[in-house]
């Protein structure tokens, strides 16, 4: 068999934990970046990596570059040396953001590998290393997958992923600032441990977060967005939350969560008024002297592809 010498592979940005859904839920966004494997016959060294795009200059090039570890991690799976390689990056989602810039990195390394070896890997099996990989799922199903899926062990501790509903009328708006704050920083700051009433609170509210994504029920979005395992941790790790919250519902968002583990903070508003709610949660931020990029962008629904 002929193995391809060649693989662009594009993945999205993604958005997760979505108010009451930590570590279990995400969503795809209509923001990608691509990552293009080549194979070499011969090189000095096993990658020679460049990257372009939104803050290149901050993605490493030798070996620990994440999607070339990832790259490397598939082929230790199959117990064979990964391949010399070209590795080209192109960036648009930004990094450390709570966007799913790791995850992107991760999916990436693993598809182009899979893809360079033959595709000897299903998409469960690459799912179940990315999530290895990663810590957690939310970010790297969606990202393999698209749309909105909901992750949660089997009883033999395999992934159950559940496609998510989601109506066409909900815009997810998020306001990108230019400062970082690393997933692992915004972890630190959680508890080991939670209630039984903050715990039930959760329960609850996701439950009625998938119905109001189902069917646009603004009274149960509005309710639902509300969470007690993270965010009352996080919000001040971000400089400005209470006023971009404040802006985001006065002009008529459903309500406004963390994006991931931040510092981006995503609303959820009707399609209408999707714009308006974009330029508000802009405004309150910069009053607060912080530069930010604020879109309503849309749900993706494709996940990872590829171009051999
Ligand atoms: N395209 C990329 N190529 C290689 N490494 C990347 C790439 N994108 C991100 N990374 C690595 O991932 C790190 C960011 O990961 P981190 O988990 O802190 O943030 P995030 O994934 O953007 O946010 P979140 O997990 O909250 O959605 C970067 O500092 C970099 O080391
Ligand atoms: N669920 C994760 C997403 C960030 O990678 C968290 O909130 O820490």
């Amino acid at each position: 068999m002929t193995l391809p010498d060649h693989a662009i592979v594009s993945v999205p940005a993604t958005t997760t934990n979505i108010g009451p859904g930590f570590d279990c839920l995400g969503a795809a966004l209509s923001l990608r970046n691509h990552f293009t494997f080549t194979r070499l016959d011969q090189s000095i060294e096993p990658v020679q990596i460049s990257v372009s795009g939104l803050e290149a200059a901050r993605v490493k090039t030798n070996e620990t570059n994440l999607a070339y570890q990832a790259f490397a991690k598939l082929f230790q799976h199959l117990k064979q040396s990964p391949p010399l390689i070209k590795l080209e990056i192109r960036l648009g989602v930004p990094l450390a953001r709570g966007l799913g810039s790791s995850a992107t990195a991760i999916v990436g390394g693993l598809v182009g590998a899979n893809v360079l070896a033959g595709s000897p890997l299903s998409e469960a099996e690459l799912v179940a290393i990315a999530v290895d990989m990663e810590g957690h799922p939310d970010n790297v199903v969606p990202a393999m997958l698209g749309g909105c899926r909901l992750a949660a062990t089997d009883l033999n501790g395999e992934w159950a992923i559940a496609p998510v509903p989601w109506h066409s009328e909900i815009v997810p708006v998020v306001a990108i600032p230019d400062f970082e704050l690393s997933t692992a920083e915004a972890r630190r700051v959680l508890p080991a441990a939670y209630s039984r009433p903050d715990a039930v609170f959760n329960m609850g509210h996701l439950g009625l977060l998938l119905r109001g994504l189902d069917t646009a029920h603004s009274d149960w979005l509005r309710a639902a967005l509300q969470d007690r395992i993270h965010q009352p941790y996080r919000r001040s790790l971000i400089l400005g939350f209470d006023a971009v919250e404040a802006a985001a519902v006065a002009a008529g968002a459903y309500g406004l969560v963390i994006s991931g583990a931040g510092p981006t903070l995503l609303a959820l508003a009707h399609a209408d008024i999707a714009p308006l709610v974009a330029e508000a949660m802009k405004a309150a931020w910069e009053d607060q002297g912080i530069s930010v990029q604020a879109q309503a962008l849309h749900l993706d629904p494709t996940g990872v592809s590829v171009q051999v």
